[in-house]
């Protein structure tokens, strides 16, 4: 709660405003059962027509001014839940964008994602509701007892009677729910991720014909989701029938109760009349309560799930100076005997979802074995090996066993406008040391420099300004194949289309009628893979970077076409420092230097000519692909 109030603070005096305007307005619903007591026991039998149009006017001026008061509460409370909660999802963002590999691994994007739209909606209903029903109810309900212990406490005992039974049944069943809606909002990150898997995937779902063992994976959580919130929503169910039991008990007493006394002339019959209006209103009180003790539950679960985001302390924050390490070598990019292994932080994300024990480890499990947020930053679709030893080691030592390491002693130098060629197996380590490169994620030994500066001591957004990347499977935006390039940047019209035509990409943009305004539909679905590649070498190409990492980006293109974007990278690109991950031979061949991987190690060095002579693992990869040594 402090975290929502941190946000509130700002907008104390409106909150202030609102609630003194609610308050007004709950009093004036207060009195009306009251004037109409004083009207039919005191004015009516006094039979002045006058006096009680009078009296019937102050009634309609006093439901005027109730009415305008709770609308302006109710929409001054909308305002401020409105501002707050932009502000809380604004922070959310920056922060799930800011956030590095590691700490993306904790929290998962599927987690991140319902962070920011059903957790936040959480918050928004209870700033909305504590600011308007927050007040009435309790009003409501002392308000009511109040003015009925002034007219007959004989009656009005009754009332006392019930309303602590109320209180206490509805409070405890509320505590039972509290903790409920904790595990409904795990199990929504849960479905948001099988969502979001099938939509991304659902080409290979198809082609694999896995329709039935996905709706099963579906099926299973869906249930889960249904069971936990069904037993959430059971819980808290249970006081609406008890208050109305208690409520047409309640009013039965009083008509009984006080008809006797009318009859003995202990109480007139107006009271009666105002008792049974108070008596729904004490018990729209309760009502009311009740439900703010829900929503508080919900957004107490949403506000942690949040905080745990947006209280993340940044991971990846420029070194002092004297802290970062330094060199006296001249090349441009330098991996001195650098290792690392994923899943180290300390950080977890369980405890902020108040979720232990077996539960919490399968679904962490989950999200780090098969979605590997990192991963995601760059490959939003998921397209990497996430089966057998990558998934599997990363699960280990999530669990906090024994960590394999990913990348051990990787050690080599890139001159400025060098080229390097990264070949090897799947998950042998490639794409990390792009990671650590640019910093999304810290080695554990060793250092990176570019440009003589330890890479930890850059600005975040100065390193990555040098960068043009793209990842494997990167995004395409639904936006214009313009914009899809620029990307944000100030790119001029002359400068996307030579990124276009050193991208091989100009041709077939140009081929369309609407030329660089086209538009691509969601990630790209509208273009062939070797179009989407190609786009996204543009991308990369257009704000003339000073290094350029192509990791596995032309897997799609034909031989020719491959080839003609390399020639066209040397030519018009010669400043550029160069990195290629690729599997294919002919792809790195050309390069300066490149580099053998094997589980994470480099076990050959050099040129192609070199590693044919030195490098076993490479000559067997080029027999295979090119037929001959
Ligand atoms: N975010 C992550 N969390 C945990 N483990 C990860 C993560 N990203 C990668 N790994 C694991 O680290 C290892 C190296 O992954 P990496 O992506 O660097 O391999 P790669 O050589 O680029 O593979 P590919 O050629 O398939 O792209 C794999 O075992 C992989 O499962």
């Amino acid at each position: 709660m402090k975290f929502i109030f941190s946000y509130l603070k700002k907008y104390r005096f409106m909150i202030a405003l609102g609630m003194f305007i609610k308050l007004s307005g709950t009093v004036g619903e207060l009195l009306l059962p009251y004037v109409l007591e004083h009207l039919v026991d005191d004015v009516a039998p006094e039979q002045n027509v006058r006096l009680v149009f009078a009296w019937g006017a102050v009634m309609l001026l006093l439901v005027v001014f109730v009415r305008q008061a709770n609308v302006k509460a109710n929409r001054m409370a909308i305002r401020v839940a409105k501002s707050s909660i932009y502000e809380i999802r604004r922070d959310l963002f920056w922060k799930s964008v800011n956030l590095s590999g590691e700490q993306l691994d904790e929290f998962g994007l599927p987690s991140l994602n319902s962070r920011m739209t059903s957790d936040s909606y959480n918050l928004q209903s209870f700033i909305q509701s504590s600011q308007t029903m927050g007040i009435r109810a309790p009003i409501m309900l002392i308000g009511g007892i109040f003015i009925t212990l002034t007219m007959d406490v004989g009656l009005a005992s009754i009332l006392c009677i019930m309303a602590p039974i109320l209180i206490v049944a509805v409070v405890c069943v509320s505590m039972k729910g509290i903790p409920l809606y904790g595990r409904v909002q795990k199990s929504v990150d849960d479905i948001v991720r099988i969502m979001r898997e099938n939509i991304t995937g659902i080409r290979v779902v198809k082609a694999l014909s896995k329709e039935d063992y996905e709706m099963r994976r579906f099926e299973e959580a869906n249930s889960e989701m249904a069971r936990r919130d069904i037993k959430a929503g059971i819980v808290m169910a249970l006081p609406g029938p008890i208050m109305t039991f208690m409520l047409n008990v309640g009013l039965t007493i009083v008509v009984i109760v006080g008809a006797y006394r009318v009859n003995g002339g202990v109480t007139q019959p107006g009271v009666i009349l105002a008792f049974l209006t108070y008596f729904n209103m004490i018990l729209m009180g309760v009502m009311g309560l009740n439900r703010i003790f829900m929503l508080m539950s919900k957004a107490n679960a949403s506000a942690h799930r949040i905080a745990a985001v947006v209280q993340t302390e940044d991971e990846l924050t420029p070194v002092p100076a004297k802290e970062a390490a330094v060199t006296d070598r001249d090349e441009y990019i330098i991996f001195e005997h650098v290792g690392f292994s994923y899943g180290k932080s300390e950080h977890s994300g369980m405890e902020e979802d108040g979720i232990t024990g077996e539960e919490s480890i399968g679904e962490k499990k989950d999200s780090s074995g098969e979605e590997r947020a990192g991963k995601e930053k760059n490959d939003a679709s998921g397209g990497k090996d996430t089966s057998g030893k990558g998934s599997g080691s990363s699960r280990d030592r999530f669990d906090g066993l024994e960590r394999q390491k990913c990348l051990e002693d990787i050690d080599f130098a890139i001159k400025r406008g060098g080229t390097l060629g990264i070949i090897g197996a799947t998950g042998c380590g490639k794409t990390t040391i792009i990671n650590l490169l640019m910093r999304f994620y810290d080695a554990d030994a060793g250092n990176i420099f570019i440009g003589g500066k330890d890479v930890r001591a850059y600005d975040k957004d100065e390193l990555h300004q040098l960068f043009g990347v793209v990842f494997q499977n990167d995004v395409i935006f639904a936006d214009s194949l313009k914009e899809n390039i620029s990307f944000g940047r100030d790119v001029t019209g002359k400068e996307l289309e030579e990124a276009a035509e050193d991208a091989m990409a100009k041709e077939f943009i140009e081929d369309y009628e609407d030329t660089y305004d086209h538009r691509a539909v969601v990630r790209g679905a509208n273009l062939s893979g070797g179009q989407r590649q190609r786009v996204l070498i543009a991308r990369a190409l257009a704000a003339a970077p000073q290094i350029l990492v192509l990791d596995d980006s032309s897997s799609a293109l034909d031989y020719r076409t491959d080839a003609a974007l390399r020639r066209a990278i040397r030519e018009h690109h010669a400043d550029t420092t160069t990195i290629i991950i690729a599997q294919r031979v002919s792809s790195i061949m050309g390069l300066d230097d490149i580099i053998m991987l094997d589980e994470g190690k480099i076990i050959g060095h050099g040129t192609h000519e070199e590693l044919l002579e030195s490098c076993a693992m490479y000559q067997e990869i080029y027999r295979t692909q090119m037929g001959s040594v």
